[in-house]
């Protein structure tokens, strides 16, 4: 647990403020055995897109190999041994009833590890373990415990194993794999429901902050002596990739601006429903960022006389959270910014062209068929 005699070697201005860990990847979404559309993916790269949207500072650890193909803003390590990892994801074979799983993920090739020789030697207030691929090494997230005030660390970075043909993605239970020993070192542990069944809750909940995502119905936080549930916000699913990742970069850069753990968590919901309105890596509206933004800050203004330790999190939900989340909502859904009453159809939706650049950050998720949207992937809309 963070206590404020961790974070003693550097006072918070020498910090970097989030050091986020885990590669790239290239996503591929597939339909019926048909490429429906390719996109830059990975953990790494939703979360920072979320808390560069909030502009929190951040540093990124990354590999690829010299097939990669997207601009990003963190210069990731190249490893010309090595291809960039790859996933296909099959929303037509998902399975459903008790064994729910959204979608069906092939990691088609995997990049290298990421070594603790590859994590910058100075401290960061926050670490984010976020590996999708099996790149994040126990000695990797043990060197991130020693040099960050905070980890937190999804899930899937550490119970993904990969069929040895196919590589199809399976999950084992968190007990046994080789990390389990760092969990009373890490501060928060984010699953989604899947992922959840693979752990013991309420064994865990004794050593870290455990946050289970909840697709539509938002999330629960579980700690020690309590538990909150934490309430979604409305949205229009077209592609559930990444949701996870966003909430996981709005919750940290919710907790890094000062907001207590529900507030954060609220702020996480936001990203997430935001993030499933659209294919692949979303585009954050500026403007509704500024509105996010801004209603972090009148929040944080309200506590202000709290006298609280940088780095001790505060669970209890505190005085104005339902107007919080209402504030939210009302950004999330003015016009123009909720682009979620706007239906694609093959007529308004983007042709590509041979000559279309593809800008920084905005169209990364490259539709390979104008008729994406006719065959929506929805099927995946109800979340357990
Ligand atoms: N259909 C939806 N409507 C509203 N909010 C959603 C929806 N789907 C996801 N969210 C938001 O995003 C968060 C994360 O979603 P989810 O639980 O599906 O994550 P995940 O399964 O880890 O996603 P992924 O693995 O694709 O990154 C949820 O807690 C919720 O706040
Ligand atoms: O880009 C996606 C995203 O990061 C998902 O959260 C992860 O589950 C997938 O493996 C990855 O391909």
């Amino acid at each position: 647990m963070v206590t404020s005699t961790a974070a003693a070697h550097k006072t918070p201005q020498q910090q970097t403020r989030v050091l986020i860990v885990g590669n790239y990847c290239h996503d591929v979404l597939m339909q019926k055995d048909t490429v429906k559309a390719e996109s830059l993916g990975g953990a790494a790269s939703f979360i920072s897109n979320v808390v560069n949207g909030m502009s929190v500072s951040c540093n990124l650890v990354s590999k690829v190999g010299e097939d990669f193909k997207y601009p990003v803003d963190f210069t990731p390590i190249v490893i010309p041994t090595s291809k960039t990892t790859v996933f296909h994801a099959y929303f037509d074979l998902a399975i459903h009833g008790n064994c729910h799983q959204d979608r069906v993920l092939k990691r088609v090739s995997a990049c290298d590890p990421i070594r603790p020789s590859d994590l910058p030697d100075a401290r960061s207030k926050f670490g984010m373990a976020v590996g999708v691929g099996g790149e994040i090494l126990p000695e990797t997230l043990e060197r991130m415990i020693e040099t960050c005030d905070a980890v937190f660390v999804d899930i899937q970075a550490l119970i993904r194993v990969f069929d040895s043909v196919d590589g199809t993605v399976k999950l084992v239970k968190l007990e046994e794999t080789e990390f389990y020993s760092l969990l009373p070192r890490i501060e928060v542990l984010k699953a989604s429901s899947e992922e959840a069944v693979f752990m013991d809750v309420e064994e865990v909940r004794k050593w870290c902050c455990v946050v289970v995502t909840n697709g539509k119905e938002g999330c629960k936080v579980y700690w020690k002596d309590g538990e909150l549930g934490i309430p979604p916000f409305l949205a229009n699913q077209k592609d559930p990739t990444g949701a996870g990742d966003s909430f996981l970069g709005g919750f940290v850069a919710g907790l890094v601006q000062g907001l207590a753990v529900p507030d954060a968590a609220l702020l996480g919901n936001l990203f997430g429903s935001l993030t499933v309105e659209q294919i692949g890596l979303p585009k954050f509206d500026s403007r509704l960022l500024q509105r996010v933004k801004d209603e972090v800050q009148r929040r944080k203004m309200q506590f202000l006389h709290c006298e609280r330790s940088e780095y001790e999190l505060e669970f209890l939900k505190p005085d104005g959270h339902e107007q919080f989340h209402a504030s939210l909502g009302a950004a999330k859904s003015t016009p123009p910014f909720s682009i979620q009453a706007r239906p694609w159809t093959p007529s308004n939706s983007p042709k590509e062209t041979e000559q279309t650049p593809i800008p920084h950050y905005t169209a990364q998720a490259k539709l390979l068929a104008n008729s994406v949207y006719e065959e929506p992937i929805q099927t995946v809309e109800g979340k357990p």
